[in-house]
């Protein structure tokens, strides 16, 4: 088949923003695919809207711009006439940034001067105002993102965060301004550009905010966000919201969940599912690094479990363990050990017939969604805010599977047992 060309083009820097993303433009109205990485061959579906997922966002800014940036040229080939950099609703990145660079990167790719800036997603409680970036009611480095144990936040000013990351001036259209409207944030973008900036942070709080700003945002070459400005953009491409566009094959299979995520909402989410008395298993990264074969006993603890209900394997710490745990191996070694661990884990589990998988962690559903050679996924209904139900082939399950990857911080305390009950309904 054909297929047509796509309007917005959109590159996620991990793969949890990817499916966050592809949700809001789903419930916007738009046909969107979700691409496992820059595929090798052209679009082969009808979509509005493709998401590039990479795992870009703790790379060498090196490597995440020539990531992007093969990227952006597919997208392009695709026929993008808007091009979406998405990164996460807390602004996570190192402090040389993978957000500076690769926007600086994709402004100059596109020739154009002039970009925004927004994290804002007020479904998930992150707000931006003045330019400071609140978690729930807290500023950003008290929400608990200051104990990331990749990309801490220790700053809430955007601007700031920004700044030290980009060869352009960053500037902010605040409150004030988005509140008079889409003429009014673009007459404020003209001035910004005039006074020489190239990057404007825009401060949003409710959705009605980055409604008004989806509609000044028409026809801007480059956007870069979290996922929520996403809702505003379908209405400039005459998209308007379509309860078709959700819809997945029949789940079947057993159930597993596997977390690699030590965000604050995760260990909730694993405390109440240990509290609701299911299995679950935690992975220790020192038995790992001593050369365990952790991963089968794993597989092998959870074999004669699945057959009863979910099963939850999981490497979720408290900040202090995770801590002493970065002390011993290193952040990155620790990370990746585990990462890889996590993900021969999910093979593995899909293996045994697992066909509902739950992945909690942005940098853990890279590393599963990696093992289990998956290149595309259809999206489903949402479970929670910014995270839908997704289906994809694997070939290690060719007929499809149920896949969800939760971002570290979204999600309701009970969301592993919940995500298994929408399946069913
Ligand atoms: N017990 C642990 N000790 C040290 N590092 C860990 C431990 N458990 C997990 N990790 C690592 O911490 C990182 C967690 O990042 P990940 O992106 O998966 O979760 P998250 O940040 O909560 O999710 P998101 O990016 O969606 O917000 C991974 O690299 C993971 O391997
Ligand atoms: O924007 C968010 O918070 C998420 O989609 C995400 O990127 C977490 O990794």
């Amino acid at each position: 088949m054909a297929a047509g060309r796509i309007v917005l083009g959109c590159i996620a820097d991990d793969f949890t923003g990817a499916t966050d993303l592809a949700n809001n433009l789903v419930r916007a109205g738009m046909r969107v695919v979700q691409t496992i990485g820059v595929p090798a061959e052209p679009l082969q579906a009808e979509a509005d809207a493709v998401v590039v997922a990479l795992k870009s966002r703790t790379i060498a800014p090196g490597e995440a711009v020539a990531q992007s940036l093969a990227a952006l040229q597919w997208l392009q080939a695709q026929g993008a006439q808007q091009i979406y950099f998405k990164y996460c609703s807390t602004f996570d990145s190192t402090p040389q940034g993978n957000i500076g660079p690769v926007t600086d990167a994709l402004m100059q790719a596109l020739g154009t001067g002039f970009t925004i800036a927004t994290p804002a997603f007020p479904d998930n409680k992150r707000t931006v105002f003045k330019g400071y970036l609140f978690a729930g009611d807290v500023l950003l480095n008290e929400s608990g993102m200051q104990n990331h144990p990749l990309t801490p936040m220790t700053d809430p000013n955007l601007v700031r965060v920004l700044q030290a990351q980009t060869k352009h001036r960053v500037g902010l259209v605040d409150h004030t301004v988005v509140a008079q409207g889409s003429d009014a944030i673009r007459a404020r973008f003209a001035a910004l550009q005039a006074e020489g900036v190239g990057i404007a942070i825009v401060d949003a709080v409710a959705n009605a905010d980055l409604v008004t700003l989806g509609a000044a945002l028409k026809g801007m070459p480059l956007v870069t966000a979290g996922s929520g400005v996403a809702i505003g953009l379908p209405a400039n491409f005459g998209l308007s919201a379509d309860s078709t566009a959700a819809s997945l094959p029949p789940a079947a299979g057993l159930q597993a969940v596997v977390s690699g995520s030590c965000s604050v909402a995760t260990n909730g989410q694993v405390a109440e599912f240990i509290r609701s008395g299911r299995p679950a298993l935690a992975i220790d990264p020192l038995r790992i690094a001593s050369g365990a074969d952790v991963q089968a006993e794993a597989l092998a603890w959870a074999q004669d479990k699945l057959a009863s209900g979910p099963v939850l394997v999981y490497s979720t710490a408290e900040p202090s363990a995770v801590r002493a745990i970065q002390g011993q191996l290193g952040v990155e070694e620790a990370g990746a050990m585990v990462e890889r661990t996590i993900a021969g884990i999910a093979r593995g589990l899909v293996q045994l017939g697992v066909r509902q998988l739950v992945v909690a962690g942005g940098e853990t559903s890279g590393a599963c969604v990696q093992a289990l050679n998956i290149a595309q996924m259809r999206i489903g209904g949402q479970i929670d805010p910014g995270v839908p139900w997704c289906h994809a082939t694997s070939d290690v399950a060719p007929e499809g599977l149920h896949i969800t990857l939760k971002s570290g911080n979204f999600g309701t305390p009970d969301f592993f047992t919940k995500a298994f009950a929408q399946l069913k309904a």
